[in-house]
């Protein structure tokens, strides 16, 4: 598999080995020991989840405060564009975001450590999400920012005539700005 490392200090691109033949192909999507030794993942994974959107749909960017996840995130139906935002106090990227695309086809997984708030848009028709969480979910500790907050000036390839689905909890959430006196991972 290759490893890449991407802008924001401590995520990683990861593109499985794929291996194809005349039925399709088959990969290995994680693996403990290679992914402890080639891309130094040793958190536990204690939680999988599984999205499904349609053309449009922005989630996020969300967060856990106190708990924080890290979050090994890729695409198996569709395409997105993936977003993390380095909400680390300390880190040397904090308060850069960064985003790649997604997608069945390109195969591409993305790890974000905890101390990231994440999100991301559906750019296909349909778009199957899955990841790996390194937390359990607490709904009472979740934190949000804006996915158009000024101060992080995210590019999210909007697609014309293409209208934003967003969750109620997603359209009315606060800006970055806002957690400026709370300390993250
Ligand atoms: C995240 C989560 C949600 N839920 C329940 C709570 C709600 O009844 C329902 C939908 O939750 P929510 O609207 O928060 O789902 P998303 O907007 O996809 O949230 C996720 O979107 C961004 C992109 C993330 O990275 C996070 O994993 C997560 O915040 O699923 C659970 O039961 N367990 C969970 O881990």
């Amino acid at each position: 598999m290759k490893v890449i490392e991407a802008p924001l200090d401590g995520c990683l691109i990861i593109e499985p080995e794929v291996y194809s033949d005349s039925r399709g192909f088959f990969y290995e999507s994680f693996h403990v020991e290679r992914y402890r030794k080639e891309a130094g993942l040793n958190l536990p994974f204690v939680q999988d989840n599984f999205s499904y959107s349609e053309r449009g749909v922005l989630r996020g960017l969300h967060f856990q405060r106190t708990r924080p996840q890290g979050k090994l995130v890729r695409v198996t139906h569709g395409e997105s564009f993936d977003v993390a935002v380095d909400i680390r106090r300390g880190s040397t990227s904090f308060g850069q975001w960064y985003g790649l695309i997604l997608s069945a086809e390109n195969r591409r997984q993305f790890w974000m450590p905890p101390g990231f708030a994440h999100g991301f848009l559906a750019l296909s028709e349909t778009l199957a999400f899955e990841y790996k969480c390194t937390d359990y979910y607490q709904p009472e500790d979740e934190g949000g920012i804006a996915w158009d907050d000024p101060e992080l000036a995210i590019q999210w390839p909007l697609q014309n005539g293409v209208p934003l689905k967003l969750s109620v909890k997603d359209s009315s959430a606060p800006m970055f700005s806002a957690y400026r006196d709370e300390i993250f991972l």
